[in-house]
């Protein structure tokens, strides 16, 4: 089939990398003139595992082509998916400005009965709104199709070849099967449904996440209080199946471009019908308090921060990303900066992207060591696997104070155990300190 894709960001450049991969001939479009440089260069403008290489390959195959030509990249198009940003408004709703020109570009040169299908994650209603745009814009016939999309970053390409399940939501049953048929070679199960349930699918699965995630990082607190061990507590609870082990890791809050905003965006769009999901506002309000744990714990332990040197290892929204997008550091960055503390903070990938977001208020080392010299406190805020194989008593040995709080519980106990002196403060779980 021939697929065009409007946006190369992290959804629309897997998609349509991993549809090349899978025999389609794909074309990605994107206004970004120096991302569609760097693509055609077969350099991948993001840090994504195993993307690179399937855009090397299938670009050298002839399936996959970039370009900034809304007309070259539509005008053969038999699928056209659409998967630009919907970024969060000021008053929490999704952003729909790029929607909007992305369809008035599709209508400017749809070839006629194309399907429009709409990838990027958009309120109820929004998937008719778009139609319209459209229908207003051309007089060609074209069929559309709500197909919200799953991924996570750092593991997009294996969330996208082995995706749970495709959601596809249409009013139009022959769109919805040829839909079906673009991904019957990756054999992953698929639903079908109405429209608007395909776009609440997408913004339930997300909230629903997230406050699982707040559920336990409250859970987590309250450990702490009582004594109790939220790695066994967590264990004990994802054993039974109805509760599930996955999204039960405390720490010190959700990030990224999805979980914030679509939360706040279904927050909103439950306002606009006059349902008080007041589930929603704690499940934020849990995760903007627990943002601020490390700097909490660190001022409980020093009582003043002024003056303290603070190593920050981590500073992306999650590993295995260079995306920092409501990532927990921008946060700690901004209290330890305003109680005066200096932070020299270390990241494998995201430090480039984390200067234009954190600025100058912060240092930024380019190894462990030379972030964790003379410092008073190390805080984990990444889980990074480079962390987990640190050797801590010789980290510790570079410090000044050998004091570590872990926002991920990532570090290994026998490792902290193995040091002869050491505070270790994580989250949900007994301190350890050896003097
Ligand atoms: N990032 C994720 O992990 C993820 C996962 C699932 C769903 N989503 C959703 O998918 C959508 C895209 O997210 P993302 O993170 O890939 O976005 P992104 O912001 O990283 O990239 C969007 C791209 O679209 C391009 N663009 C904007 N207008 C355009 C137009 N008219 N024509 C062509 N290109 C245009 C931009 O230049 C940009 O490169 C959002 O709705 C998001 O909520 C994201
Ligand atoms: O047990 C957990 C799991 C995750 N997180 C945090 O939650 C955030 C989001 O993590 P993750 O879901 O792995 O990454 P995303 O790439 O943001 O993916 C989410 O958002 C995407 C965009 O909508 C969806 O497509 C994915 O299904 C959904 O998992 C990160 O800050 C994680 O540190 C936790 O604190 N504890």
């Amino acid at each position: 089939m021939r697929i065009a894709v409007l946006g190369t960001g992290y959804v629309g450049l897997s998609t349509g990398v991993c549809l090349s991969e899978v025999g389609h001939h794909v074309i990605c479009i994107d206004v970004d003139q120096q991302k569609i440089n760097r693509l055609r260069q077969g350099i991948s403008p993001i840090y994504e595992p195993g993307l690179e290489s399937l855009l090397l390959k299938n670009t050298a195959a002839g399936k996959l082509h970039f370009t900034t030509s809304h007309q070259e990249g539509l005008e053969k198009a038999e699928i056209i998916i659409i998967a630009v940003g919907t970024p969060q408004s000021n008053d929490g709703a999704a952003d729909l400005s790029y929607l909007v020109q992305a369809a008035k570009d599709v209508s400017a040169h749809l070839k006629p009965d194309a399907i429009v299908v709409i990838k990027s994650t958009v309120p109820v209603g929004t998937n008719d709104y778009v139609r319209s745009i459209i229908a207003n814009h051309t007089k060609k016939p074209f069929k559309m199709v709500s197909n919200p999309e799953f991924l996570r970053q750092g593991s997009a390409i294996k969330d996208t070849m082995k995706a749970d399940r495709i959601i596809i939501g249409s009013e139009d049953n022959e769109a919805a099967l040829k839909i079906q048929e673009m991904y019957r070679p990756l054999n992953v199960p698929v639903l079908m449904t109405n429209v608007k349930s395909a776009e609440m699918i997408k913004y339930a699965s997300n909230a629903f996440l997230a406050t699982k995630i707040s559920f336990i990082n409250e859970i987590a607190n309250l450990c702490e209080a009582v004594g109790a061990n939220i790695i066994d507590v967590a264990n004990g609870m994802g054993k039974d199946k109805r509760i599930g082990e996955a999204f039960l890791q405390a720490g010190i809050g959700y990030g990224g471009s999805c979980f914030p905003k679509d939360v706040k965006a279904l927050l909103h769009t439950a306002g606009q019908y006059g349902v008080d999901f007041s589930l929603l506002k704690e499940t934020i309000s849990i995760n903007e308090s627990q943002r601020q744990l490390l700097v909490k714990k660190a001022l409980e332990r020093f009582q003043q921060l002024k003056g303290k040197k603070f190593a920050m290892l981590g500073l992306s929204f999650k590993p295995d990303t260079d995306d920092m997008r409501e990532a927990p550091s921008i946060v700690i960055s901004r209290l330890l900066h305003q109680a005066g503390a200096e932070v020299i903070a270390y990241d494998p990938v995201a430090t480039e992207n984390a200067k234009k977001v954190i600025g100058n208020t912060i240092q930024y080392a380019e190894s462990v060591e030379e972030a964790i010299k003379n410092a008073d406190a190390l805080l984990l805020v990444t889980e990074w696997e480079e962390f987990k194989k640190l050797d801590l008593a010789e980290v510790t040995k570079q410090m000044k104070q050998p004091i570590i709080f872990d926002g991920r519980n990532s570090l290994a106990e026998d490792k902290i155990r193995a040091c002869s002196k050491i505070e270790y403060y994580p989250v949900g779980k007994p301190s350890i300190v050896i003097n």
